[in-house]
């Protein structure tokens, strides 16, 4: 098995990541600090504590694991933190991946597979977003994030760096059947918060503004099931293998949702309505975020196939709600 070096690999993209490496004859080896990843998580491959500032514990993980490419997940990544923290953002998120960066080049592993964001463009004139639309984002992580591009470019340039920033619009979804899903905390992510008011896990949805300039009002999203990112970057792998530069790809489904929408489909999935709130809106969303496809469709041969949104509320739904998967993962915290 070829082993691919996963930071991250313990959060909720990169432990999907690291599953489907693994169907592809890759052996994930996860590095994480886990300050917001889970042990429980780490499944396909060995789990490595540690940091990705650490230059000595990635350069010895390089020597040791031989990977032949870098998948990299690492990153604080909540909006309003980012905001109040922005050292604390800029130093885990930039400067943690320019260590990381040194430590690859000293090893000689030559490619790097970043998860951008969609955030990067902020709040473009017009939708959908093509990789060619300006990138003017509006909060510090996706000022974080666009920095990494801009470092990955002048890696790539200087030193024969192979990168693709894969700029994800909004994962969603799990890989429930592998006992894994989305387990952030703090939860600020839409589809786990509808869900958990209509379990009554917690009180009601805040519908964060219902006067946009929307079909109903409310904001919306392109949202792509986490296992079809996954594909994306094993798809990567390939491509970066017989392609040099800097590359750049947007992943979503070109098909947005609204808030109501989202509720709709999880009060469909549940079987009863879900409890839920008006609230001003939440400041920094724009009305309408989806993208452009095409470019990762033509050019990695990719294209969501798992992100009909009945689908992706569907699997998290059963993420969420299966006793059995959710005593397991409380037995292993
Ligand atoms: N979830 C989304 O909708 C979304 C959308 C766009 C981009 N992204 C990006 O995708 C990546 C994964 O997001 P996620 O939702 O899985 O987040 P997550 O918090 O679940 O996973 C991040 C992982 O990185 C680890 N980590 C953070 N800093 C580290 C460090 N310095 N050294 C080692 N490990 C470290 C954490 O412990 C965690 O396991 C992030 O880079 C995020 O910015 C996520
Ligand atoms: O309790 C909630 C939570 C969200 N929303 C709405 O639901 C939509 C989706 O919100 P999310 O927080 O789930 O996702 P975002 O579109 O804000 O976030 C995306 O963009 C962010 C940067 O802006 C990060 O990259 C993040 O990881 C990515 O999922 C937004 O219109 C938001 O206003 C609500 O109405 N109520």
């Amino acid at each position: 098995m070829r082993p691919v070096l996963v930071t991250g690999g313990a959060g909720y993209v990169g432990s999907h990541a690291c599953r489907m490496l693994a169907a592809n004859g890759y052996l994930p080896v996860t590095l994480d600090n886990l300050s917001t990843g889970h042990r429980w998580a780490v499944k396909w491959g060995p789990l490595e504590i540690g940091d990705m500032a650490d230059q000595a514990c990635v350069g010895a993980l390089i020597a040791r694991y031989q990977p032949v490419a870098v998948m990299h997940f690492a990153a604080l990544s909540l909006v309003g933190e980012s905001a109040s923290k922005p050292g604390r953002y800029y130093g885990n998120n930039v400067a943690g991946t320019l260590s990381l960066l040194e430590a690859m080049r000293a090893g000689g592993v030559d490619k790097l597979i970043f998860s951008s964001t969609c955030a990067t463009y902020g709040e473009p004139e017009s939708c959908p977003i093509a990789e060619t639309t300006p990138q003017q984002p509006i909060n510090v992580y996706g000022r974080s994030k666009l920095m990494v591009e801009t470092i990955l470019k002048d890696f790539a340039a200087a030193h024969g760096l192979r990168a693709a920033a894969l700029r994800y619009f909004n994962a969603a979804g799990a890989a429930h059947e592998d006992g894994i899903g989305e387990a952030h905390e703090p939860e600020t992510h839409l589809i786990p918060l509808v869900i958990a008011a209509a379990r009554g896990a917690r009180g009601p949805v805040q519908v964060f503004g219902t006067d946009y300039p929307t079909a109903d009002g409310t904001c919306e999203r392109d949202y792509v099931h986490v296992n079809d990112l996954a594909t994306a970057h094993v798809r990567a792998i390939d491509f970066l293998t017989a392609s040099a530069g800097f590359h750049a790809f947007n992943l979503g489904t070109g098909r947005p949702y609204s808030v109501r929408q989202v509720i709709g489909a999880v009060a469909t999935q549940a079987g009863r309505p879900v409890p839920q709130q008006i609230a001003a809106r939440r400041v920094g969303d724009p009305p309408a975020l989806y993208a452009d496809p095409r470019r990762a469709r033509d050019v990695l041969g990719w294209e969501a196939t798992q992100s009909d949104l009945d689908h992706i509320v569907a699997s998290a739904w059963r993420w969420h709600t299966a006793d059995a998967i959710q005593a397991e993962v409380r037995r292993a915290v």
